[in-house]
C-alpha cells in the first residue's frame, strides 16, 4: 500500500534526476518485441508521457521486426537476414512499409494519444527526415543513414509534440529503403546532440552468456562494445544494436542504454534511479 507520504519521499527524490534532464533530448528506441504485447504499449506510452510532461524532448523511434517475419510468412515469403540485417526486395519492402508505417507507428501513435494526444507519427520518407544510401547489394533495399533532418523534430517538441518516427527511409530520388531501427535511432541521436539514447530491448541488456539472463554487463565503454563485436561473442540483432550504442557515444551522445523492453517502467528506473537496470555503454 502506498501512503501520500510515499508518494511525496518519491516526488523528492526524483527531483535531481528530473532537474538533469529538463530540456535535453532523449532518444527511446524501441524494439518489435516488445510491442507484440498491447499493455507494454501502454505501459511505455505512460513513461513517455511522463517524460514528456518534466520537459524531456522524447523522440521515440520504434522497430517491428517479429511483425514483418509474421506478415512475410503469411506472405509466403522466405525471411533471411545477414549479420541481423533484412535481405530487403521490392515485395519485401513493400510488407515493411505496410507493417512499420501502416501498423506499428500507428498503434503507438494511438497508444500516447488515448493518454493525451500529443503523438505525432512520422516515417523517415517523409520530408525525407532520414536520407539514406543502399548499404550492401546484397541486402536490396536495404539502407544506411546518410543524413537526418533534425530541425523537423526539434520544430516537434518545440510545439509540445513527442515525434514517433518509423524508421523507413528515402534516397535522393525519393526511392524507400529499409532501415534497421537501431541504426536509425543512433543515426538521429548523433544529429539532435540527444543526452542519451536508449533502446528498450527484448533481453535484459547485453549478456555475458545469452542464455544466462543473470549475466547482464552493467557498463562497458565504447571500445569494449566493438570488441565484443569483433570477438563474435554476440550474435544476431543484438550486433546491429552494440555496433549502434558504441556509434552513438563515438558521435558525441551522452551514454546509450540497452534496457528490458518487457520489464514495467525500465525507461523510469534507468533514468531516475542510480543502480539502473541495463546496459550502459559510455565514453
Ligand atoms: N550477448 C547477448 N546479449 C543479449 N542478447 C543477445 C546477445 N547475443 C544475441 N542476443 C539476441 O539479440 C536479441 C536483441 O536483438 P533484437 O531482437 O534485434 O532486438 P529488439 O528486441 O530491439 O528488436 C536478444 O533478444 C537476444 O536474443
Ligand atoms: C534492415 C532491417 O533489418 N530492418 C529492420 C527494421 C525493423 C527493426 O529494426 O525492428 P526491430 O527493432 O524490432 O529489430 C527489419 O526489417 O526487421
Amino acid at each position: 500500500m502506498i501512503t501520500p507520504h510515499d508518494t511525496a519521499r518519491l516526488l523528492i527524490e526524483a527531483l535531481p534526476y528530473i532537474r538533469r534532464f529538463t530540456g535535453k533530448t532523449l532518444v527511446v528506441k524501441v524494439g518489435g518485441l516488445p510491442m507484440t504485447d498491447p499493455d507494454r504499449a501502454r505501459s511505455l506510452a505512460k513513461d513517455v508521457l511522463l517524460l514528456h510532461s518534466v520537459g524531456i524532448r522524447v523522440v521515440l523511434v520504434h522497430g517491428g521486426g517479429p511483425q514483418i517475419d509474421e506478415q512475410m510468412e503469411r506472405a509466403g515469403i522466405a525471411v533471411q537476414r545477414i549479420d541481423g540485417l533484412r535481405v530487403t526486395d521490392a515485395d519485401t519492402l513493400d510488407i515493411v512499409r505496410m507493417v512499420l508505417v501502416g501498423k506499428t507507428n500507428r498503434d503507438l501513435v494511438a497508444a500516447i494519444n488515448a493518454l493525451e494526444p500529443v503523438a505525432i507519427g512520422v516515417a523517415g520518407e517523409d520530408g525525407r527526415l532520414l536520407e539514406v544510401e543502399p548499404v550492401d547489394e546484397r541486402l536490396g533495399f536495404v539502407g544506411r543513414v546518410t543524413k537526418v533532418r533534425g530541425e523537423l523534430l526539434h520544430d516537434f517538441h518545440d510545439d509540445g509534440l513527442i515525434p514517433v518516427v518509423s524508421t523507413v527511409g528515402a534516397d535522393t530520388s525519393a526511392q524507400p529503403y529499409n532501415i534497421n531501427a537501431d541504426d536509425a535511432a543512433r543515426a538521429i541521436a548523433i544529429a539532435m546532440k540527444a543526452e542519451k539514447i536508449i533502446y528498450l530491448t527484448g533481453a535484459p541488456g547485453l549478456l555475458e552468456d545469452p542464455s544466462n539472463p543473470d549475466s547482464l554487463v552493467h557498463r562497458l565503454s565504447a571500445a569494449e562494445a566493438r570488441a565484443r563485436i569483433a570477438d563474435e561473442s554476440v550474435t544476431g540483432g543484438m550486433i546491429p544494436k552494440l555496433l549502434a550504442c558504441a556509434e552513438a557515444i563515438e558521435g558525441g551522445v551522452g551514454s546509450a542504454h540497452m534496457i528490458d523492453g518487457r520489464a514495467e517502467h525500465a525507461i523510469l528506473i534507468e533514468l531516475f534511479t542510480d543502480a539502473g537496470i541495463g546496459t550502459m555503454v559510455t565514453q
